[in-house]
């Protein structure tokens, strides 16, 4: 029998164990920028990015930067948008047929840019015959995908090996990027794809430092492209490619190494759930980033126990761009449903809330050139109205609580460093004292 004493010391050893232990979880729908919220984080506590990173980023960057570019290129016919590299007789007609007759994984040193993951992300992104796939899969409704998806997850898991996407990070739940991929791309579709973009067909050879002056001259001076790149909410591209096209020629060098800048800028697709451990204040975090694509949702649930508070990532530019993984589906709507689901489950009962309204940045060119109303016709405020924008998402993403706990919500630009570093420093310091409340030591 316990001695009233020894009881106490228990409760105090769970109390001290729960105060010094902080579990945080960043959940939110597919490139909304959870990954880059953890990359700040760890420019704050951790220090510089490594070596291995900057030259991973340099390698990504350069197939995107090539792959952006083509894709543009291919959007704006099919969407009818006259482009000056058309016609034959412009001078810009030779740079276009330079970035089209690069192979985009040339130059690219594949092991270095993540090995057979980075591979597959890279088809499941530039190849037509991985976007057909999508749409004959698509179910057009928005969907929060998490619920259901134990019983999935454990066959899908059994036997795989976790692989982080990201260098400095373990990763969770046994998570593995080649069955996460494999949802949607098998081994034949990648090899379709090599054939196609390495097709033994002769063509001229140009060399990466031909194709970097053809994207940055294109970029600059082609006024269809930038045209087209305004209607890119209508097809799929990386929202940092004008950065990478201005950048193309650092890519392209040998010696180039990615600044912290870049590296902010730079997408790589969370598979699993990745953990990063932090000592903040003197407290242990433990940061846990969940992949936010559809096929990654379904492992989840694997990790909502003792969360010590949850960051839901929404970007609030995306409200006219349309879901990677299912086109007809708006990115706007399923940030909605996965929020409400979450925030309202008994996972999270008694669990703090933070919401990132994120991309503040990209909101701020956007509004002025795609009508909020046309995507939320109950929205009754201007079109270039940014702060009547945040608002009408604020008031619409707090309606959805249903509990009656308090959200913490914050505007963020999550690439942007300064403005990151003082939201950070406050969200530490907001979930540490919400720690020492609830463990009864305040
Ligand atoms: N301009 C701008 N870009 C951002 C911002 N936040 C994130 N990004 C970019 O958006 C892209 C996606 O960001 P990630 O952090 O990888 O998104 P994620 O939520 O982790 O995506 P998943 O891993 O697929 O769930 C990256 O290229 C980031 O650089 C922002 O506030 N502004
Ligand atoms: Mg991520």
């Amino acid at each position: 029998m316990l001695q009233n004493s020894e009881v106490e010391k228990i409760l105090l050893q769970s109390k001290q164990k729960r105060k010094n232990q902080i579990k945080l979880l960043l959940l939110g729908a597919g490139e909304s920028g959870k990954s880059t919220v953890l990359k700040q984080l760890r420019l704050l506590h951790k220090g510089a990015f490594t070596e291995q990173e900057r030259i991973q980023y340099k390698n990504i960057i350069w197939a995107d930067t090539v792959g952006s570019m083509q894709t543009i290129i291919i959007q704006a016919r099919k969407l009818g948008i006259p482009l000056d590299c058309d016609r034959p007789t412009s001078e810009l007609f030779v740079l276009k047929q330079k970035v089209l007759g690069y192979k985009p994984l040339e130059g690219v040193d594949t092991s270095a840019a993540g090995g057979v993951s980075f591979l597959k992300d890279f088809v499941l992104k530039y190849s037509e015959n991985s976007a057909h796939r999508r749409r004959m899969k698509s179910t057009g409704m928005a969907n929060s995908g998490w619920e259901d998806g134990q019983e999935e997850y454990e066959e899908e898991a059994s036997g795989s090996v976790g692989t982080p996407s990201t260098p400095g990070t373990t990763s969770t739940a046994n998570t593995s990027g080649n069955n996460a991929a494999a949802d949607d791309l098998d081994d034949s579709l990648l090899k379709d794809y090599l054939k196609e973009v390495n097709g033994t067909h002769r063509r001229k050879r140009y060399t990466k430092e031909e194709v970097a002056e053809a994207i940055e001259e294109l970029w600059e001076k082609d006024s269809g492209i930038k045209r087209c790149f305004g209607k890119s909410n209508l097809f799929q591209i990386e929202g940092s490619a004008p950065y990478f096209f201005e950048r193309a020629n650092d890519y392209a060098s040998d010696d180039y190494r990615c600044s912290d800048e870049d590296i902010l800028k730079g997408r790589i697709k969370t598979t699993g759930i990745t953990e990063t451990n932090f000592n903040i204040n003197g407290m242990k975090f433990k940061i846990l980033d969940a992949g936010g694509q559809r096929s990654e949702r379904k492992k989840w649930m694997h990790c909502f126990q003792d969360i010590t508070c949850t960051c839901f990532v929404m970007a609030v530019s995306e409200y006219d761009q349309v879901l990677f993984e299912d086109e007809r589906v708006n990115r706007m709507h399923e940030a909605i449903m996965l929020f409400e689901s979450l925030c309202n489950s008994r996972w999270f009962a008694d669990t703090p809330f933070i919401l990132f309204l994120n991309k503040i940045d990209l909101l701020k060119d956007k509004v002025r050139r795609s009508p909020l109303r046309k995507y939320f016709p109950d929205y009754d405020g201007k079109s270039n109205d940014v702060e009547g924008v945040l608002q009408y998402f604020e008031k619409l993403f707090l309606s959805l609580n249903h509990t009656g706990k308090v959200i913490y919500v914050h505007r963020t630009c999550a690439t942007d460093r300064k403005s990151m570093e003082f939201v950070l420093t406050a969200v530490t310091d907001m979930i540490i004292s919400e720690n020492l409340k609830s463990s009864g030591l305040f």
